[in-house]
């Protein structure tokens, strides 16, 4: 079993209630209120920035340099191909890039990336890479999930993209890598002494994602 399923089937409440989202579902069926969406894509934005410094921060935490090449692979994926999609998305919204960096951060935005940060700075990379995990991997499920439920479907979509961006090959081998990465370094530095708190941050993790779906949900001017 892998850390991450580990993990997983340890706090299966709360991963169900990332993963499992009502802003999940709407996106799969294609009734998610344009608002909402907008609003999440541009604090995803913001999100992703913070997400490329932890990342960065993991390649200070890596003891080795195959442990760097790897977390430089989290920074690429982010800077090089996830920004650029919510850019191209914005873009047709009439959103540039300076609309969206100047944006207000969220406390949802603030609470969830500054945790993981401290995570990192406190901890090692481990730990880090834990409370990264519900990030990168959930994503991948998520992805998976709606394209699988919703595939012939999905031509009719207005998120279509979004989906077929965390189903698809890049995201999906990113995802895998970030797995086998994971393992590697619980197989250095796990104990069981550790694990209990390894699964407090993989949960808060796990429900700050939760609520981040929920703020798009709740996004400004909803009746
Ligand atoms: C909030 C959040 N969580 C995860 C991901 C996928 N990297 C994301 N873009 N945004």
């Amino acid at each position: 079993m892998t850390l991450f399923d580990r993990l997983k089937a340890d706090a299966p409440e709360v991963w169900t209630s990332y993963v499992d989202h009502p802003f999940v579902r709407k996106l799969g069926q294609g009734d998610l209120p344009l608002d909402a969406f907008k609003h999440y894509l541009v604090q995803d934005y913001l999100f992703l920035i913070q997400f490329a410094r932890a990342y960065a921060l993991a390649i200070y935490k890596s003891p080795d340099t195959g442990d760097m090449y790897q977390a430089l692979e989290g920074v690429k994926a982010i800077l090089d191909v996830e920004l650029n999609l919510h850019l191209e998305l914005c873009r047709e919204w009439g959103l540039d890039r300076t609309a969206i960096e100047t944006a207000p951060e969220m406390t949802q935005t603030m609470a969830y990336t500054r945790f993981v940060l401290e995570a990192g700075m406190a901890g090692d990379l481990l730990d880090l890479q834990v409370a990264l995990a519900p990030c990168i991997l959930g994503y991948a499920e998520i992805g998976r999930t709606l394209a699988d439920r919703h595939g012939d479907g999905l031509h009719a979509n207005p998120y279509r993209r979004w989906i077929d961006e965390y189903s698809g090959e890049a995201y999906t081998r990113v995802a895998a890598g970030f797995l086998a990465w994971i393992d590697q370094t619980a197989d250095i530095y796990l104990t069981e002494n550790r694990y209990p708190r390894l699964l407090k941050l993989f949960g808060k993790a796990s429900a700050l994602e939760a609520d981040f779906w929920q703020m798009g949900l709740n996004y400004p001017g909803k009746r």
